[in-house]
């Protein structure tokens, strides 16, 4: 017998959850709440959930119930449902910020119902059911937080239910994750948008925009609403951040007002080696495979083609980033493979078929 698991909120982040959990064995039902009956009708169509309901009757046999929607429509659903649940029912969330959300588990969930907080570290710049991926979660990293206390039985059910979607899990407490979210996440997207405003500033400079404004803006595009309730959510440690990101862009002023040449370039090359240390080939804090650069015609069906050199040569392709198009011309593609022997054989094979490739 499996789990009944209801997913509450059928956005990017629950129909992708339902798409990714809904041929896994250990589901026997997958329902779907959310108020929009046309996300539900759509979802339903989607196959991300088997049927929907309203949230008591969504809920009431769930085993383990996911609640997606945004942070300021949480503690309604969580005061709502808290009644409703079934004795051992695990109830998990997917929120960007983790300290409020485990004060309203421990304020309103009832003893034997068992509140753990959870945190994809992978989304999307869209919003709603249509930005709903079934591999969106693959690799990427997915915080739990538990209450002190909780019993290894709905641990392992969550996790055991996390692991299908192909998502890395790691624990840590509440108020560690929103540090190290607000440095991680929340600080480079108000900087993707301050950076964006600056430039709106001089519209012509977009006209010059090239990859480095595209990589570093891109989160600047993702949906306002939810990061406006982020920042609210997690004003303390944003704004620490923030005082030391400003204090950063102050230095740098000050090296370049002063023409300190010795002083800005000791900065650059400390970002550079500290970034180039940051594992890649993987997503989040995962460990790296290793990478293979190719340079390839901008045709249609390339990407598809090199797929097919290197799975008819027996490598697996972890991962996949293109890193340049140029446009009629052609574009650079960073791959990830498993090891470094495949890495070695794979530039041998693309070689072969005169594709110019090298390991990196
Ligand atoms: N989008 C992203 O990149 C990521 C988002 N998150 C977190 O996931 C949560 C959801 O984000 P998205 O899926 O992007 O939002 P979304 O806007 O795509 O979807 C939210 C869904 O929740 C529904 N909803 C609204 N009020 C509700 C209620 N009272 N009961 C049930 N459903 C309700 C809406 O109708 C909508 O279908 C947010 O808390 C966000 O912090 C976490 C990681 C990444
Ligand atoms: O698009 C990206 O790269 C993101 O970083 C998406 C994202 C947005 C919000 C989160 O809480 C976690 C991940």
């Amino acid at each position: 017998m499996g789990f009944v698991v209801t997913i509450v909120g059928l956005g990017v982040i629950g129909a992708s959850l339902g798409l990714a959990l809904k041929d896994s064995p250990l589901v026997e039902e997958l329902i779907g709440v959310d108020p929009q009956d046309h996300v539900g009708k759509e979802a339903v169509a989607l196959g991300a959930v088997r049927r929907t309901e309203k949230l008591e009757a969504g809920i009431e046999n769930a085993d383990v119930v996911f609640l997606c929607c945004p942070l300021e429509r949480l503690e309604e659903v969580i005061k709502q449902a808290a009644p409703v649940l079934k004795p051992g029912a695990v109830v998990t969330d997917v929120g960007s910020v983790k300290q409020v959300v485990m004060e309203w588990f421990r304020r309103w969930l009832p003893g034997g119902v068992y509140g753990i907080g959870g945190h994809p570290m992978a989304g999307s710049e869209r919003t709603g059911l249509a930005g709903a991926d079934r591999y969106l979660f693959e690799n990427a990293v997915y915080v739990l937080v538990l209450p002190p206390g909780t019993p290894s039985g709905p641990f392992e059910t969550l996790s055991q239910l996390i692991s299908c979607t192909g998502a890395k899990i790691i624990t840590m407490d509440a108020a560690q994750h929103d540090r190290l979210v607000a440095t991680a996440s929340h600080l480079p997207h108000l900087a993707a948008v301050a950076l964006v405003n600056q430039a709106g500033k001089a519209p012509e400079a977009l006209g010059l925009a090239g990859g480095g404004f595209r990589d570093t803006t891109r989160v600047a595009s993702s949906n306002p609403a939810m990061w406006e309730e982020i920042f609210m959510f997690n004003r303390e440690a944003v704004l620490d951040q923030l005082d030391g990101f400003i204090g950063e862009l102050n230095r740098l002023r000050g090296y370049i007002a002063a023409a300190d040449r010795q002083r800005l370039r000791q900065e650059l090359q400390a970002a550079q080696a500290l970034r180039e240390s940051v594992p890649r080939g993987a997503r989040g804090a995962l460990p790296s495979a290793c990478e293979i650069i190719t340079v390839v015609l901008d045709r249609p069906g390339v990407i598809g083609y090199l797929g097919t050199v290197l799975g008819e040569g027996g490598i697996n392709i972890v991962d996949i980033e293109i890193l340049r198009v140029r446009e009629g011309d052609g574009g650079t593609i960073r791959l990830g493979v498993p090891s470094v022997e495949d890495g070695e054989k794979a530039v041998k094979l693309l070689r072969d078929q005169g594709i110019k490739a090298w390991m990196r």
